[in-house]
């Protein structure tokens, strides 16, 4: 359960005291999710009842890029994406600080996320993913990921001499850490604000309409198609035995491009950077499979699951994004 800092009901009820939103009447620890804590707030305000989310981001996210995410959240709701608004406190804040840590109040937004996407949803998801590159454009503020892939090739590397401990499959396919990727990196492409971790527990469905995109912790000014490629690698592949589902891997494709086309150099540098994609999520699963506080709580996630994902890219070059 991803729930790192404690609060008591005393500090919930205080935090909840300094937004307009009326008074606590239930906070329940979220048991999803693997970076932040979060709450279910529900308040009562005028005799109704108000649902929302609470969040004590922790270690990877830095308080000082909350204002880049948290303007992101409303400027997106601003322009009708499905996206929570934040809630701000009684002075006009956006962010407090809770245990020393920065927090949060969002919006709920109502749905449920999907394990096993039907190409329908697939398709609504590459809509959405576009509508959000193209709601983003007026955006001004600029933020670098602190997951570049050189970064995560460092992360890597850190851990070289344990990846055994992991599983022994690991060190052959990233015999390198993935630094080959580097020599391969396409050229300048289209650029814009990307939230690049577009997972399905981040996407909100009612009645296979996206009600919710959430979770933008990851959002920074990058290339468009790196993108395509997360959300790309993060659906395509059944939860079960990890099968690539080339149906959802088309819709996810055909959605997008419905709303924004992609460009021939884009989608030739797809197979790098889903490769790409994929090592950055096995940089990450690696260092929190080695690092996960014992009192957390949290499943820690398989780094063996996206580096199959990323042999598979490489081995089959174009071919998943026809
Ligand atoms: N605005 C929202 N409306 C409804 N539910 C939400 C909202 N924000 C978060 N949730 C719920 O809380 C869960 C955890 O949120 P979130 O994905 O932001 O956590 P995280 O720790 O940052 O996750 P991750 O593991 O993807 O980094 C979600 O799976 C969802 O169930
Ligand atoms: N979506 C990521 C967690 C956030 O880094 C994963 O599944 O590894």
């Amino acid at each position: 359960m991803a729930v790192y800092t404690h609060l008591t009901a005393a500090e919930l009820a205080e935090f909840v005291g300094q937004y307009d939103v009326g008074a606590l009447r239930s906070a329940k620890g979220i048991a999803e999710g693997i970076s932040n804590s979060n709450w279910l707030i529900e308040t009562a305000h005028s005799g109704a009842s108000r649902r929302f989310i609470m969040t004590v981001f922790e270690a990877r996210t830095e308080a000082a890029d909350l204002p880049f995410f948290l303007h992101l959240l409303d400027h997106l709701a601003d322009a009708g994406q499905p996206v929570p608004r934040t809630i701000h406190t009684s002075d006009g804040g956006q962010m407090i600080t809770v245990r020393g840590k920065p927090a949060a109040l969002i919006e709920f937004l109502p749905g449920v996320s999907i394990d096993e996407p039907d190409a329908q949803q697939a398709h609504a998801v590459g809509v959405a993913l576009a509508d959000l590159h193209l709601a983003t454009r007026d955006f001004s503020p600029t933020r670098t990921s602190t997951l570049s892939i050189p970064t995560c090739i460092a992360m890597l590397r850190t851990y070289a001499d344990r990846f055994d401990e992991i599983d022994p499959e690991l060190a052959q396919i990233l015999p390198d850490c993935g630094a080959g990727l580097l020599d391969e990196w396409p050229d300048a492409l289209p650029e814009g604000t990307i939230h690049a971790d577009l997972f399905p527990d981040n996407v909100l469905f009612v009645d296979g309409v996206v009600t919710g995109m959430i979770d933008f912790y990851f959002a920074c000014t990058g290339t468009l198609a790196f993108d395509v490629a997360v959300t790309h690698a993060a659906w395509s592949f059944a939860p079960t035995d990890g099968a690539f589902r080339p149906e959802i891997a088309k819709a996810l494709m055909s959605g997008y491009q419905t709303h924004r086309s992609l460009s021939d150099a884009e989608r030739a540098a797809l197979p790098i950077l889903a490769q790409a994609a994929c090592l950055r999520f096995v940089a990450t699963r690696v260092e929190d499979w080695f690092a996960t506080p014992a009192d957390g709580l949290v499943r820690r996630k398989d780094p063996m699951e996206f580096a199959r994902r990323l042999a598979f890219y490489r081995e089959r070059g174009e071919a998943p994004f026809a």
